[in-house]
């Protein structure tokens, strides 16, 4: 597959990693000289550090060859199936950018924008294009964090979203879909919430910096690691979410209501989210799934000693 990469900074290198190591030719696009030399610096030493940990199915020279950079966008989308938009996070600069691919690249090829929190329909062009155009946002750095938020707008085609999940997944990535274009899409919302809330704790002198980094490093992240924040509290209380929804959801409200937010869960809402997980998980296995959880914390403590600056 042809892909080409618009913007050669931490996301567009990480991008032609993705993209060159599951066979793809990338063609690479910065109007920064100096971004073009280190670009290709970066790809390699990012190539030799996966090779280290055996994540790479080949030598970095033959992934890395599968990568020309260069300074013309039109040259680089030429033969574009797929287009990877990393530019700096500003709308008026994804405007500009998108109506140049919807003119330069190929009639059939899906335009994607990696952007952070700006849904594409504030910047796909008008006409036919438009409807091949949609947020593709990665987790930094996505040849080691695979999910990537397919975000259409309302005018995205389906079938391009098909294509796309199709096409992301075969290069090792887990498209997951986002069916409402809001700010932040998922991601940066979740990250957000935990962010905004961390800050309000150094501000209010609470905790420091590194205690509330603790707390994520050696608690909340180490669950989060393989579990989501649904499935982590259905496992914490028997009885499963809606028990945990009971004993917690007023106290979670207070905390909401202290930072002038009132979105209470509703015994409607508790229901649903009850419904989607029961449907994930029967209420019979949930002992066997506790069980599989501390297996997964055992393996991630084991892993843990074993990290130079292991902390408790
Ligand atoms: N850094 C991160 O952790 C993540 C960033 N993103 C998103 O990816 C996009 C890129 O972010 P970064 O790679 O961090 O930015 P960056 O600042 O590292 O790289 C941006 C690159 O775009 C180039 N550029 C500027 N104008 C251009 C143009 N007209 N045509 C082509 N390239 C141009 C710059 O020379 C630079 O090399 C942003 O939308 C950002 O929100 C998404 C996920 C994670
Ligand atoms: O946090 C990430 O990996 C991504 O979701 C991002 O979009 C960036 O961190 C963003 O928040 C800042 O560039």
């Amino acid at each position: 597959m042809n892909v080409s990469i618009v913007g050669a900074g931490s996301i567009g290198v990480a991008f032609a990693v993705v993209f060159s190591r599951s066979g793809c030719r990338v063609a690479l696009c910065d109007p920064d000289a100096g971004r073009r030399e280190a670009a290709g610096d970066e790809l390699w030493q990012c190539l030799e550090g996966l090779q280290a940990f055996q994540l790479l199915d080949e030598e970095p020279a033959a992934v890395a060859a599968r990568v020309g950079i260069t300074g013309s966008l039109e040259g680089a989308v030429r033969d574009a199936e797929l287009v990877q938009e990393c530019a700096p996070e500003r709308l008026d600069l994804k405007q500009e950018l998108f109506q140049r691919l919807a003119q330069a690249a190929p009639a059939g090829a899906i335009l994607a924008s990696s952007s952070s929190a700006l849904p594409v329909s504030q910047y796909a062009p008008q006409g036919d294009a438009r409807r091949r155009c949609l947020v593709a946002h990665p987790g930094n750095p996505p040849y080691l964090i695979p999910v990537i938020e397919l975000v259409p707008a309302p005018f995205t085609s389906p079938d391009v979203l098909q294509r796309a999940a199709v096409l992301y997944r075969a290069c090792g990535l887990a498209p997951v879909h986002v069916r409402k274009e809001v700010e932040g899409f998922v991601f940066n919302r979740l990250q957000g919430a935990v962010l905004r809330e961390a800050y309000c704790l150094v501000r209010d002198q609470v905790a420091d910096v590194e205690d509330i980094d603790t707390v994520m490093r050696s608690g909340l992240g180490l669950r989060w690691s393989f579990m989501g924040p649904f499935e982590t509290v259905d496992l914490n209380t028997r009885g499963g979410i809606v028990s945990h929804a009971a004993k917690m959801g007023p106290a979670y409200a207070r905390m909401g209501a202290e930072r002038g937010q009132n979105d209470p869960w509703t015994p409607e809402l508790v229901a649903a989210v009850e419904a989607q997980r029961r449907a994930q998980l029967p209420l019979e296995q949930w002992g066997e799934r506790v069980r599989w959880r501390d297996e997964m914390l055992m393996g991630l403590r084991r892993l843990r000693k074993a990290e130079p600056d292991a902390t408790a």
